[in-house]
């Protein structure tokens, strides 16, 4: 410790330096992002579904709510729609949930490498938070019209009082252009920009900063263990819904209320309509869903994304 804190920052880089991976390739991480991408899928949607449903189902005072929790809403929505009812909506998350999580990763991977060019040299967490940034601003063109449409069908639940307005996501996705054209479609961008920007930065920089913190003096980064890679997914995943889980809620809101009732952005009508009838706990309304999901899904797909990677380098080292 003494040696470093008399090196101080700067030596503390080049200490470092031992078990610094190079750049990789931002074709190789787009395409490792999107596997990623799918395997975060098929693990996470079934609690995004309930998170979805207990972000949006109507609190009326004095009636019961017909989710109690996400264990319950787990339940109804097995015993009412069967398994497949919490992979609903899953068609528009799988068209974009990949390519969105290549971009994401070809993202972080340009921020870094502009960020710092000497690929020798380990990056410092605010450099790694304003990578993962960048990654968020790119995303967001493919995130919002992808989770407007998942978030309208999720809520749309079968056989229940509302009625069934989309027969999936292409014909949710036509009925939107048709009705109020492309802005429909991009109906919250700016909420979408506000929960990614920020929790792509805590995402990439908790992970980041993680491997490197677990990896022993002399060893590399990439020889990561299985256990360790799917911590620091895990943890990434966390720290990325501490930060986006406020905004999500609004964005979830203001996506899924009917036209006209939220003026502009919806920034500040969601947020006054939900701190006055349910205060400022409704800022994490389905927590449990979401840290639940977060875990085991981000687990995942680092994995994904570290397997393909290592598929890749394999197949074209040279790359
Ligand atoms: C909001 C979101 O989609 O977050 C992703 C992880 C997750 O749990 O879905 C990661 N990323 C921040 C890269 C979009």
């Amino acid at each position: 410790m003494g040696e470093l804190g008399e090196l101080g920052e700067l030596g503390e880089l080049e200490l470092l330096q031992g078990n610094q991976e190079k750049h990789i390739s931002l074709l190789k991480n787009f395409v490792s992002g999107g596997v990623g991408g799918a395997c975060l899928l098929f693990v996470g949607h079934p609690l995004d579904t309930i998170k979805v449903r207990l972000q949006t189902q109507p609190r009326v005072p004095s009636q019961d709510v017909l989710y109690k929790g996400a264990y319950d809403c787990f339940l109804k929505t097995v015993s009412k729609e069967g398994l497949l009812g919490l992979y609903k909506g899953m068609g528009a998350p799988l068209a974009s949930v990949a390519p969105m999580m290549a971009i994401s990763f070809f993202g972080f991977g340009l921020g870094k490498q502009l960020l710092q060019p000497d690929s020798t040299k380990t990056l410092m967490p605010t450099q790694l938070f304003l990578s993962g940034c960048l990654a968020g601003v790119f995303t967001t063109v493919i995130v919002c019209p992808g989770e407007r449409v998942k978030c309208l069908l999720q809520v749309q639940a079968s056989g229940g009082q509302q009625a069934v307005r989309y027969a999936g996501p292409l014909d949710c996705a036509l009925k939107l252009y048709k009705t109020q054209g492309i802005r429909s479609i991009y109906k919250g961008t700016t909420l979408t920009l506000i929960r990614d920007v920020p929790s792509n930065g805590a995402y990439f920089m908790a992970y980041d900063f993680l491997k490197h913190k677990m990896t022993a003096e002399g060893e590399s980064v990439s020889q990561l263990s299985t256990p360790k890679i799917l911590l620091c997914g895990g943890i990434a995943g966390i720290c990325n819904w501490i930060v986006g889980l406020p905004p999500d809620v609004l964005k979830t809101n203001f996506q899924t209320a009917p036209d006209g009732r939220y003026r502009g952005t919806g920034l500040v009508d969601v947020l006054r309509e939900l701190l006055r009838d349910e205060g400022p706990r409704a800022l994490y309304k389905g927590s449990n869903a979401v840290f639940l999901r977060a875990f085991p899904a981000n687990a995942a797909c680092f994995l994904g994304y570290e397997l393909a990677l290592e598929c890749l380098n394999w197949l074209a080292p040279t790359w």
